[in-house]
């Protein structure tokens, strides 16, 4: 079986070589612009926007206009019209907690790279299924982490399966993660989290951004394509 990646190959790339993806809950639409900023600074390029608040889609737009740099997706996809949405402010990637086959199919039949959230074998071979290759892990932490990570993937390393964890991780625990060859990147919100963006803590937000990256490049971590 040859799956292909749902990612174009740049969008891997720049994924990969970030290896964080900061989640992110967004209040306030003029929060959107100092907060990619602040990423930035601090060496992250990429960023999840939850469609948890209504202002994630007119963030995004913000971000495209005023930060392209910064490579912007779109988090908690959950229905087949928010892919349409989605996909027609331009957004970079989406992402969602779970399976859904026809948010899936939706995103395919669109081109708009997508990765489903999985947790368990079943939803790996649903997701095998409906060809996909890269997987969020969600969520990792309370699921059993890197043991249960690497105990799931087993059945299916010949698949070449790659997994992006989140939920749950932050400064202590998100190194074990990116030691897998399996993990391109993971994700979260520790880097900011929604109180630091309504109280417009860019500052640490930059700090926390820094200090994951300077965690990262104190590692030498093997090419994990
Ligand atoms: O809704 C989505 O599409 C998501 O991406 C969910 C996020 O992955 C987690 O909410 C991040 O979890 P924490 O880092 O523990 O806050």
């Amino acid at each position: 079986m040859q799956l292909r990646s749902q990612f174009p190959l740049k969008l891997f790339e720049q994924i990969q070589s970030c290896g964080i993806i900061a989640v992110l809950v967004i209040d306030e639409v003029r929060h959107a612009v100092p907060l990619a900023k602040a990423l930035l600074d601090g060496g992250i390029n990429v960023m999840e926007l939850t469609l948890r608040t209504p202002v994630a889609l007119e963030a995004l737009q913000a971000i495209r206009r005023e930060v392209p740099e910064m490579v912007a997706g779109i988090g908690t996809i959950l229905t087949p019209a928010q892919v349409d949405q989605v996909a027609q402010v331009g957004a970079a990637f989406g992402v969602a907690p779970g399976l859904n086959r026809r948010v899936m199919q939706q995103s395919q039949a669109l081109d708009l790279p997508f990765a489903p959230g999985i947790a368990t074998p079943s939803e790996v071979e649903a997701a095998v299924e409906l060809g996909c290759r890269d997987l969020k892990f969600f969520p990792a932490e309370p699921t059993g982490g890197v043991a249960y990570l690497s105990s799931l993937n087993a059945p299916y390393a010949h698949l070449g399966l790659r997994y992006i964890p989140l939920g749950g991780l932050n400064f202590e625990n998100f190194i074990s993660y990116l030691s897998l060859p399996f993990v391109p990147a993971v994700g979260g919100s520790w880097i900011a989290p929604r109180k630091a963006i309504q109280d417009e803590q860019w500052e640490v937000i930059t700090s926390n951004a820094t200090e994951s990256r300077r965690l990262i490049d104190a590692q030498n971590f093997g090419d994990a394509t």
